[in-house]
C-alpha cells in the first residue's frame, strides 16, 4: 500500500490552533512570516511557535522572495523547512537552501502547461516541490486565496517527481483531490478557515480526517 499522504495546514498564527493541529493528527505545519499576509506572524511569534511544535510536527515557515538577513533570522530558529513562495529563480532557491541549511519546499503556481514545464527546473535545487493555484491577477501576495487549478495539468508532470498539492482544498475536495491527482501530500489554508486568517479547529480536524479517510 502506498505511504499515507503528508498533510500540511498552513498559516497557523496562534499556540491554540497549533495544539489542536497536532492533536488532529496533521503531519507538518506551515507558518506565514510575510507582511502582507493575513495570517503574518513576526519573528518572535514564530521562535515561540516553532519551540513549542518541535519534535511533535514538522515545522515549515513560508517566506516569499527573502532578503539574505530574513533567511538568516529564520534560520536561526531552525524550523525543518522553509517554504519559497515568490519568483525565487533556481539558483536563488539553491543559495538559500545551502545558506539556511534546511529542507526547502519550493512552491509553483500552475495555470498552464508551460507552468508545469517550469517544474522541473526546480527539482534538483529544493527538497520538495508545491504546487498552487496562480493568485487572482493584481493580488497583493502570491498565495493563500482560496482558488484552485486544473489538476489535469499536472498529468503533464514527471512522474518521479514528488509533488504535495495546495490551491483551494477545503474538507469536502480534498479526498477527491487525493484519489485523482495522487500527490505525496496536500496543503490547505483558506479551506479551513472562516475568514481570511482566521483558522477553524473543527474545518482542521475535517480536513484530516477526510484526507485520512481517502487512503
Ligand atoms: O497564505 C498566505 O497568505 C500566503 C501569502 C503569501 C504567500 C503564500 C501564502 N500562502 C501559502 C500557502 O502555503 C497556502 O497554503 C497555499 O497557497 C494554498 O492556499 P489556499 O488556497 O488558501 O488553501
Amino acid at each position: 500500500m502506498a505511504d499515507p499522504a503528508i498533510v500540511k495546514i498552513c498559516g497557523i498564527k496562534t499556540p491554540d490552533l497549533l495544539e489542536a493541529t497536532i492533536a488532529a493528527g496533521a503531519d507538518m505545519v506551515g507558518f506565514m512570516h510575510f507582511m502582507r499576509s493575513p495570517r503574518h506572524v513576526t519573528i518572535e511569534q514564530l521562535a515561540d511557535l516553532i519551540s513549542q511544535a518541535r519534535g511533535r510536527i514538522e515545522t515549515c515557515v513560508v517566506l516569499v522572495n527573502p532578503d539574505n538577513s530574513c533567511v538568516a533570522e529564520v534560520a536561526a530558529l531552525a524550523p525543518d523547512w522553509i517554504q519559497l513562495h515568490g519568483p525565487e529563480t533556481p539558483h536563488r532557491v539553491e543559495t538559500i537552501r545551502e545558506e539556511a541549511g534546511v529542507q526547502i519546499l519550493k512552491a509553483i503556481p500552475i495555470g498552464s502547461a508551460e507552468d508545469v514545464a517550469n517544474v522541473a527546473q526546480y527539482v534538483d535545487v529544493a527538497d520538495r516541490i508545491l504546487v498552487d493555484a496562480k493568485p487572482p491577477k493584481g493580488a497583493d501576495r502570491p498565495g493563500g486565496h482560496g482558488g484552485t487549478f486544473d489538476w489535469n495539468l499536472l498529468k503533464a508532470l514527471d512522474p518521479s517527481i514528488p509533488f504535495m498539492l495546495s490551491g483551494g482544498l477545503t474538507p469536502d475536495t480534498v479526498a477527491a483531490a487525493l484519489r485523482s491527482v495522487g500527490p505525496l501530500g496536500v496543503d490547505v489554508s483558506s479551506g479551513v478557515e472562516t475568514a481570511p486568517g482566521v483558522k477553524d479547529k473543527r474545518l482542521v480536524e475535517a480536513f484530516i480526517r477526510n484526507a485520512r479517510a481517502a487512503q
